[in-house]
C-alpha cells in the first residue's frame, strides 16, 4: 500500500524534521531532487541538458524557494535559467540569491512572456501545499502562454492539495515532483499532475490518511486455487440481477464473476435462461430462495426498484454473508432504508454508488471533496462505500480510504458498473476484507478497461473478456 498524507500531516512532519536538520537543509534536499527531475525531462524532451532553457514561475513562498534553488543547481549543468518572480518583493530571498550567484536571471511578470516563449521546460513554483483556490490572474496569464512541458513543484498550482478539486485556472503538468510523501492531490487529480515522482527528503510519517493499492496488494487479493481446492472452497458468489426485460446487467455481472475467479457462480433471477446460455459454467435459478448456498451476494443491477426488487434485496441482506449492493439496490436503500433492517449487523455491506446514486443515498452531491463524501456515507450506512468517478474512492466504516489509480476514461461505458459489481462479489466470496475486495476489484476493473480499450472505444462485454488478462498482467508484475 502506498501511503498518502494530508497537507496538515505533512506540515507536522516537516515541523518535526525542521527541528533536527540545519536551516534550509530540507529545501536543498527537495530542490536538488527537483533539479535532477527537470534535467531528466530536458533530456527526454530536447535530447540534452546543457544550453537548454528553463523558466521558473516563482511564487512568494517556499514552493517558489524550491524552484529557485533547483534553478541554481541546474545552472551547474549549463542550463540557462530565468526566474519570473510573481511577487518580487516576497520572493524567497535565499533561493533567489543562490540562483543569481549561479548566474541565473530574474525578471518581472511583465517581461515573462518573452522568456516563456523560448523555454524548453517551465517549472511551476507558484504555490505548493499552502496553495488555496485557482491561479491568480497574473499567474494564470503566464501559464496560459506555456507550450513547453511543465514540471510542477510539489503539486500543480491551482489544484486543491487535499481534495484535488479544480475550480478555475490551474496548471497541467507533464511531471509533478513531490517531496517527502504523496498528498491527496497526487491520486485525486492525475490529469493535472501528470507523472508523479516522489523525492525522499527524510520526513517521518505513519498512519496515512489515504492509501493507494500497490500491484502486490492487488495481486495478493486475487485467489489462486490450491491442490485441495474445489469449486466451492474458493468461494461461491451469488448474483441477483437483471430481469426478463433487461437481462443484460445479469449477463455482465455474472460473466464478470465467472472471469474473475475459478470459484462457482450462482445466478438467481428472471434472466436465468439468457445467463445460462451465455455462461454455461453458472448454476442459474429463477429466485434467490432457490439459489443454494453462497459466500457472498451481488444484488441490484437491473432488478428494478419496485416491490419485487425490494424483496430480493431484503432476502439477500438477511443471508448473513457479505453483500455488494449496486445500481437499483442502492436506489431501493435510499428510498426505503428500512430494507436494511433485514441486515444482520455483522453482515459486511459494500455500496457502489456513482454520483447520482450517492445523492439519493445522502441527500447531497458528493462535491469536490470526494474522500470526505465517501467517508460520510461509509459511516452513515456502516458499509464500505466505493464512490465511482474518474478516481474511484473506497472508504470503510473504520476510516480507511483507498483511491484507485485510473487508467484513462475507458470505463465510462454502459454496463461497466455491472462488471465492477461482479468483480467485487467474487472477491467478497473469496473471503477478502470487504474494503480490500472493493479496492482490488476497482483496480482490476480499471486495468481491464485499459486493456479492452487499447486506446479505442470498448464495451462492457469487452471489459468482461479482458478481466483474466488484467489479472495476469498484475500477477506478472509481482512474480
Ligand atoms: N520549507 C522547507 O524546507 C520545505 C518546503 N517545501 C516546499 O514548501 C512548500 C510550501 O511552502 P509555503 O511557504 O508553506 O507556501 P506555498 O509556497 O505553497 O504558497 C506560498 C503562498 O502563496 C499564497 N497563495 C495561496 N494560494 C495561492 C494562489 N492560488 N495563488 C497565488 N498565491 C497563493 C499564500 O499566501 C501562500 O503562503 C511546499 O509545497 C514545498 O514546495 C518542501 O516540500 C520541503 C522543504
Ligand atoms: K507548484
Amino acid at each position: 500500500m502506498q501511503g498518502i498524507w494530508t497537507t496538515e500531516r505533512i506540515r507536522e512532519a516537516e515541523g518535526r524534521a525542521f527541528a533536527v536538520t540545519p536551516e534550509g537543509e530540507l529545501m536543498r534536499r527537495a530542490s536538488f531532487g527537483l533539479a535532477v527531475q527537470i534535467a531528466d525531462l530536458l533530456e527526454d524532451h530536447t535530447g540534452g541538458v546543457s544550453g537548454r532553457r528553463v523558466v521558473l514561475l516563482a511564487g512568494s513562498g517556499d514552493n517558489g524557494g524550491d524552484a529557485l534553488w533547483a534553478g541554481a543547481f541546474l545552472r551547474r549543468r549549463g542550463v540557462a535559467v530565468t526566474a519570473i518572480l510573481l511577487k518580487p518583493e516576497k520572493a524567497h530571498a535565499k533561493g533567489l540569491a543562490a540562483l543569481k550567484r549561479a548566474g541565473g536571471r530574474a525578471v518581472s511578470v511583465a517581461d515573462g512572456p518573452q522568456w516563456i516563449a523560448q523555454a524548453d521546460v517551465v517549472v511551476d513554483g507558484i504555490v505548493g501545499i499552502s496553495g488555496r483556490g485557482s491561479l491568480r490572474p497574473d499567474a494564470a496569464r503566464l501559464v496560459e502562454l506555456v507550450e513547453a512541458p511543465i514540471v510542477a513543484v510539489d503539486l500543480p498550482s491551482g489544484v486543491d492539495p487535499d481534495t484535488g478539486a479544480v475550480d478555475g485556472p490551474a496548471v497541467t503538468a507533464a511531471r509533478t515532483v513531490t517531496f517527502g510523501a504523496l498528498k491527496p492531490v497526487h491520486v485525486l487529480a492525475p490529469a493535472h499532475c501528470g507523472e508523479v515522482v516522489l523525492v525522499d527528503i527524510g520526513l517521518e510519517l505513519a498512519d496515512p490518511d489515504l492509501q493507494r493499492l500497490d500491484v502486490v496488494d492487488v495481486a495478493a487479493a486475487w485467489p489462486v486455487p490450491g491442490p485441495d481446492d474445489d469449486k466451492y472452497s474458493q468461494g461461491v458468489v451469488g448474483i441477483a440481477a437483471g430481469s426478463a426485460t433487461y437481462p443484460g446487467a445479469a449477463v455482465l455481472a455474472s460473466g464478470s464473476a465467472v472471469r474473475a475467479t475459478s470459484g462457482l457462480v450462482r445466478y438467481a433471477g428472471h434472466a436465468a435462461d439468457v445467463v445460462r446460455a451465455q455462461w454455461p459454467e453458472i448454476i442459474a435459478t429463477g429466485t434467490v430462495a432457490d439459489a443454494g448456498r453462497v459466500q457472498a451476494w451481488v444484488v441490484g443491477p437491473g432488478i428494478g426498484t419496485g416491490a419485487e426488487g425490494r424483496d430480493v434485496l431484503r432476502y439477500v441482506l438477511g443471508q448473513g454473508v457479505p453483500v455488494c449492493a449496486d445500481a437499483d439496490a442502492t436506489t431501493i436503500i435510499a428510498k426505503s432504508p428500512d430494507v436494511l433492517d433485514a441486515r444482520d449487523p455483522d453482515t459486511p455491506l459494500v455500496l457502489t454508488p456513482h454520483a447520482g446514486e450517492y445523492e439519493r443515498l445522502m441527500g447531497r452531491k458528493p462535491g469536490a471533496d470526494r474522500v470526505t463524501a465517501a467517508r460520510e456515507a461509509a459511516k452513515k450506512y456502516d458499509a464500505v462505500v466505493l464512490l465511482k468517478g474518474h478516481c474511484t474512492v473506497i472508504a470503510a466504516p473504520d476510516g480507511r480510504v483507498a483511491v484507485n489509480k485510473p487508467r484513462g476514461a475507458w470505463l465510462a461505458t454502459a454496463g461497466s458498473g455491472d462488471v465492477l459489481s461482479g468483480l467485487v462479489g467474487a472477491l467478497l466470496a473469496a473471503g477478502l476484507d470487504p474494503w480490500l475486495a472493493a479496492a482490488a476489484a476497482a483496480d482490476v476493473h480499471s486495468l481491464a478497461g485499459a486493456i479492452a480499450a487499447q486506446n479505442a472505444p470498448t464495451s462492457a462485454s469487452g471489459l468482461v473478456h479482458a478481466i483474466p488478462e488484467a489479472i495476469r498482467a498484475i500477477r506478472s508484475l509481482t512474480s
